[in-house]
């Protein structure tokens, strides 16, 4: 069987997508998940957790108020702590994410930020004897953590940051304190109620001296009691957008004493007299930051295909109109606008995984370089995660967006789920960095690289930047799809060079270097989105080139030309330098026809993911496709329907219809 979703009783309808896919999808798992090995481990874990009835949700999550989402989400937890070792390889955290998305979903739960950010501070930050006293305790969940930096009158301007950490060598402690409102911090997640512990970000303050932004290991609560500790205010801040299974919190110090040893120093250090040593490098301390943008592209791709899989498998179930048959309703996947809607977001999808993968190892690896003493690749990196983020983010964001339109009426449903999934991965585009402020760090970079050029230091370019130093040629737009990675050098090289040029020319007509940058942001945030947009497509070619199983090489191709036609039409605008409009014609022509070509593959490059019904918490995209049935008994669990009249229309309404009637 090629498409392993196929079961006995599914609606026929996805039954036949899935015999028509031309692909083994455990075969295509494994090169979406980076190695068989992985593909194997995640079914395995899905499999052992259907097995465990207490794991399921108690009822279904949409009918759930806030306090019952984060109830539910600690009864887990405290069920997954019985099975922590028989479910995975605790070392491994890409089976530890998994496991969290399939039990716990995506609304965030008590463990959100302890995974993802607070053992990771502990791992870059922490030296040697701070991580022998925490790291250990922290992976075997004694203590709860989180990451505080942002405040609630800044999060973007980390040198804003208010909350001081003094040191005071007469009793080798810091004093924390919140000076202000403004300087209370604001967002952490699962900081309002879960954690006990915080790495917190503050000023390092010594004898008046102000060396920036630094992290400590911070104990907010009472270990026996879970109550703040004296000196801590600490809370929730309210019900969000989405992401509401998680206590983002408050925080403030009045004069909260924290011992020496509690300031994470494996890069920078205090002396017990005082004395301060820098890190060797300036921004060595925002690494947590650098470590979950670089998942990011993972995590947002993800977020995609969950929508992905509920419209495509909705759009193959659902019927409506005719084509050339008269006597069927059609499929409306079978729509020409409906495939345009949602497969350029299936290629971005792989794409956003491809290069989610390159960029985790790009962190692992400066992890090592830097315990190493080598700190050189962390200006590569962070432009190359800070352009990406926001890309990624904002092409989420859309294609979400999309999936949800393309399920019609049903999509704004609750019951699709598409609601909650497109408001907790929008979020992305704030946090871990707003989108335009991590563009504009991208085009620093983008405009150094222009200066190295210009001065002939083209020697000196990063990775991915030498395209910047070499002239424009002639394209041929036959030649396949490194044809459309031209248009898009092009493209990005002009934009970066335009963008710098005009920074330049507004210093060389007497703005200072501030306000000529804002002057140019805009120009500077579009270089920034091309020059990224061209990694993701080089990325996405490089992995599929590599492939040698010949039918998955095949459909990946075809995803692919899907995705360097849709992505040159995109930015037609700026390609109509390289392009003539008949060409641009063309490459319209051939973006119908791959979206014709990928047509039978659909369902089964979805279902590929392996993405299970208890962590899609959809109705519409149950993998069994009974969408109706499935629909109706969802509406008749609503709690509106436990009792034909509702105490408030004996309490209001029928009053008021019967005084009416007098
Ligand atoms: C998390 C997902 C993983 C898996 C989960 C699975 C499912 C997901 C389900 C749900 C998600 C669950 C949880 C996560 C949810 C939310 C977590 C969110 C957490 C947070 O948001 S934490 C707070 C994040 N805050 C920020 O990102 C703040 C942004 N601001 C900054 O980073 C800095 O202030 C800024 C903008 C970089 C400026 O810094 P600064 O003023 O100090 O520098 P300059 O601009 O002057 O630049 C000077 C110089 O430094 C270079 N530089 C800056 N940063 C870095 C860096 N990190 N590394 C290397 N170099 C850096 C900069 O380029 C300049 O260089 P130049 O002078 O041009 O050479
Ligand atoms: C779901 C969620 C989870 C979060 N989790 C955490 C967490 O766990 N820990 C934590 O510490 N924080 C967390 N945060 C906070 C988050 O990191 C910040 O909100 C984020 O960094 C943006 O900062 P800000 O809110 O100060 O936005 P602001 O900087 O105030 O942004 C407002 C506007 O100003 C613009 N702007 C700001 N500065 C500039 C500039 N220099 N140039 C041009 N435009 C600019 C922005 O583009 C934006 O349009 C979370 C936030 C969310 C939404």
């Amino acid at each position: 069987m090629l498409n392993k979703s196929i079961m006995d009783g599914d609606n026929p309808d996805l039954t036949e997508e899935r015999m028509k896919g031309a692909f083994d999808t455990d075969k295509m798992a494994a090169v979406i998940y980076g190695s068989e090995k992985f593909a194997i481990r995640r079914r395995e874990i899905t499999e052992s957790i259907s097995r465990i009835p207490q794991l399921a949700d108690s009822k279904p999550f949409s009918f759930m108020t806030r306090e019952e989402k984060i109830s539910e989400s600690c009864r887990k937890l405290s069920v997954l702590s019985e099975h922590w070792n028989q479910l995975i390889d605790t070392n491994n955290e890409e089976e530890a994410l998994h496991l969290y998305r399939e039990v716990l979903g995506l609304e965030g739960h008590a463990f959100s930020l302890h995974e993802t950010m607070f053992i990771p501070s502990l791992v870059a930050q922490a030296n040697d004897e701070q991580q022998e006293k925490w790291l250990g305790r922290a992976k075997r969940r004694e203590i709860i953590g989180c990451y505080a930096q942002t405040e609630m009158g800044h999060g973007t301007n980390l040198r804003a940051l208010e909350t001081t950490a003094t040191y005071y060598p007469s009793t080798q402690e810091f004093i924390l304190h919140t000076p202000t409102e403004t300087a209370l911090k604001w967002w952490p997640g699962a900081l309002g109620k879960s954690s006990n512990y915080a790495v917190v970000v503050a000023d390092l303050v010594i004898r008046d001296t102000h060396y920036g932004a630094h992290p400590f290991m911070v104990q907010l609560r009472d270990e026996k009691t879970h109550n703040p500790l004296p000196g801590i205010t600490v809370g929730d801040i309210g019900p969000k957008m989405a992401f509401n299974g998680a206590d983002n919190g408050f925080l403030g110090f009045n004069q909260y004493k924290l011992p020496r040893d509690h300031m994470l120093m494996r890069h920078s250090r205090v002396e017990e007299n005082g004395t301060y040593t820098k890190p060797p490098h300036a921004k060595i301390g925002y690494s947590s930051m650098v470590k979950v943008r670089s998942r990011m592209a993972m995590d947002q791709g993800l977020f995609m295909v969950s929508a992905l899989v509920i419209a495509v498998r909705y759009s193959a179930v659902r019927r409506q109109g005719f084509l050339d048959d008269k006597s069927r309703e059609v499929k409306v996947l079978d729509y020409q606008t409906q495939q345009h809607r949602l497969f350029p977001s299936i290629a971005r999808a792989y794409a956003f995984i491809f290069c989610g993968f390159e960029t985790i190892q790009l962190y692992d690896q400066l992890l090592i370089d830097v315990k190493n003493g080598d700190t050189s690749g962390m200006s590569d990196l962070h432009a190359l995660t800070s352009g990406l983020k926001s890309v990624v983010t904002h092409q989420t964001g859309e294609g979400i967006e999309q999936a949800r339109m393309a399920c019609g009426g049903h999509g704004y449903s609750m019951a699709s789920y598409i609601s909650e999934i497109y408001g907790v991965a929008i979020g992305g585009c704030t946090y871990e960095g707003e989108n335009m402020v991590m563009l504009l760090q991208l085009a620093r970079y983008l405009v150094k690289s222009v200066e190295l050029v210009k001065t002939g230091k083209s020697k000196e370019l990063g990775p991915m930047m030498n395209y910047l130093a070499e002239p424009d040629t002639q394209i041929d737009l036959t030649s396949g799809p490194e044809a459309y990675v031209k248009v898009f050098q092009h493209a990005a090289r002009r934009q970066v060079w335009k963008a710098t040029d005009k920074f330049h020319q507004l210093m060389e007509s007497g703005q200072s270097r501030d306000i000529a940058w804002n002057n140019s942001a805009v120009e500077l945030t579009r270089a920034s989105r091309l020059h990224t947009r061209l990694y993701i497509m080089e990325t996405f070619i490089r992995r599929v080139s590599s492939i040698s199983d010949v039918s998955i090489k095949k459909v990946l191709i075809d995803l692919v030309n899907v995705h360097v036609n849709y992505e040159v039409l995109d930015i037609g605008t700026y390609a109509l330098e390289h392009v003539s409009s008949t060409q641009l014609d063309s490459i319209r022509s051939q973006l119908y026809s791959s979206l014709d070509t990928l047509r039978p593959n659909a369902v089964s490059l979805i279902d590929s993911f392996q993405i299970s019904d208890m962590q899609l918490r959809s109705v519409l995209g149950r993998r069994d496709g009974h969408v109706y049935t499935n629909l109706f008994e969802w509406a008749k669990a609503s709690p509106l329907n436990q009792t034909h009249v509702l105490p408030s229309v004996n309490q209001y309404l029928k009053p008021m219809m019967d005084k009416a009637k007098l």
